[in-house]
């Protein structure tokens, strides 16, 4: 086990800047996922831990061994690819047994290794199967097995599900997760999946065109969005462009761009920096937190709007209220008391000081 440090790392690859000023402290144990849309640098940043990239600039250090320019094949890491890179030919033994061979390890080792492995990945029956003739989810344990078996200090997953169905996806995450504690092993888990990475990371970083907009708990992510590009990426969220009026330690005041409402949110900073008066800035409130009524609240931050869209699903309902010309979306566990649930007609809604985070602007995408 290890713990993994990123100082200052950048990845060029001529021209293209694919990661940049990458500052990140992956601990001992932890499972830890890169988040972010496709082309964000994470697999480049994965492979640069893995070693076959060296970084353009920076330092990788695993505990406090520098490892930046050591060879893959030195750095005990295991890696699960997305499309398996299993050799097909084989047979299951044969790929679990390939990373033990090529270190040299006694063949009756080898086969206690393998086994004890492929009982852990509930393939001990397959031993003798080409990879070829395995399902989907069967080749992924394969690969993990593969990964698991040479006792990597530090385990390392590519988008592992990207290539099975919803349900294997479900049953497979559970069996990732269980793996990791029962090996208790440092992993990094690369994906483009919000649900992902909210249900299974101890700690996750958000990327954005090769930079880390954030590092925090799923909770953290969620709750506490350091901008509005990780607001937008991580679950539903209303953004309500916004300016500062004033500004304490205890409140914020914002007003409506076109002047017509301010409202008081709770004082809380900018992950590196206080907001200032007169900056434009995002609230953001995400679609559970919003209060909605036929009557008016007794509150500042209440607005009036006229019902749009009425979504039932079930054990919630959805609502769509045009404020101004502004659409929020509301969304509300189902109760019996919907009779006010009518297209066209006012209501009220509440935004909660709590449940507001006032947020830099910076993915250009809110006008
Ligand atoms: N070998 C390479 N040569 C040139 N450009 C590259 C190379 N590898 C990656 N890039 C570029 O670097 C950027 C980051 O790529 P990377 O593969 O790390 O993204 P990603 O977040 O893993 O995306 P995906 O989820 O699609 O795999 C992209 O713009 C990509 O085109």
């Amino acid at each position: 086990m290890a713990s993994i440090n990123l100082e200052n790392v950048q990845k060029a690859f001529g021209k293209v800047v694919a990661v940049d000023q990458l500052n990140l402290k992956i601990n001992e144990g932890e499972f830890f996922t890169f988040l972010g849309p496709s082309g964000c640098g994470k697999t480049t940043t994965l492979r640069m831990i893995a070693g076959f990239y060296y970084p353009s600039k920076g330092v990788v250090r695993f505990g406090e061994k520098d490892m930046t320019r050591v060879p893959p094949e030195k750095r005990n890491t295991g890696m699960v690819f997305q499309n398996y890179a299993l050799f097909p030919h084989m047979t299951v033994f044969e790929n679990v047994a390939f990373g033990l061979k090529v270190r040299k390890v006694a063949s009756s080792e080898i086969k206690k290794r393998v086994k004890e492995v492929l009982e852990k990945v509930r393939l001990e029956k397959f031993s003798d199967r080409q990879v070829s003739q395995l399902s989907g989810g069967q080749q992924q344990r394969v690969a993990l097995a593969r990964a698991l078996v040479i006792e990597p200090e530090i385990l390392l997953l590519d988008e592992p599900l990207s290539n099975l169905d919803a349900k294997l996806r479900d049953e497979m995450r559970t069996e990732i997760l269980q793996l990791q504690r029962d090996y208790h092993i440092t992993t990094i888990y690369v994906t483009h999946d919000q649900a992902e990475a909210l249900s299974m990371s101890d700690r996750i970083a958000v990327f954005n065109f090769g930079v880390c907009h954030q590092v925090g708990t799923p909770s953290e992510i969620y709750n506490e969005p350091a901008n509005d590009f990780v607001a937008s990426f991580i679950g539903e969220i209303n953004f309500i462009p916004m300016k500062i009026e004033k500004t304490d330690k205890q409140t914020i005041e914002v007003s409506i761009l076109d002047g017509s409402k301010r409202l008081h949110v709770n004082h809380t900073p900018f992950n590196y920096r206080e907001p200032k008066a007169n900056e434009d800035v995002v609230l953001s409130i995400r679609p559970e937190s919003i209060k909605l009524s036929p009557n008016r609240f007794d509150s500042v931050n209440a607005l009036e709007g006229k019902l749009e869209l009425i979504q039932f699903f079930g054990s919630m309902i959805e609502v769509l209220v045009n404020v101004n010309g502004l659409m929020l979306k509301v969304n509300m566990l189902n109760s019996n008391d919907l009779s006010h649930l009518q297209k066209g007609t006012n209501v009220w809604i509440n935004l909660p000081e709590e449940s507001i985070r006032i947020i830099p602007k910076i993915s250009g995408e809110i006008k």
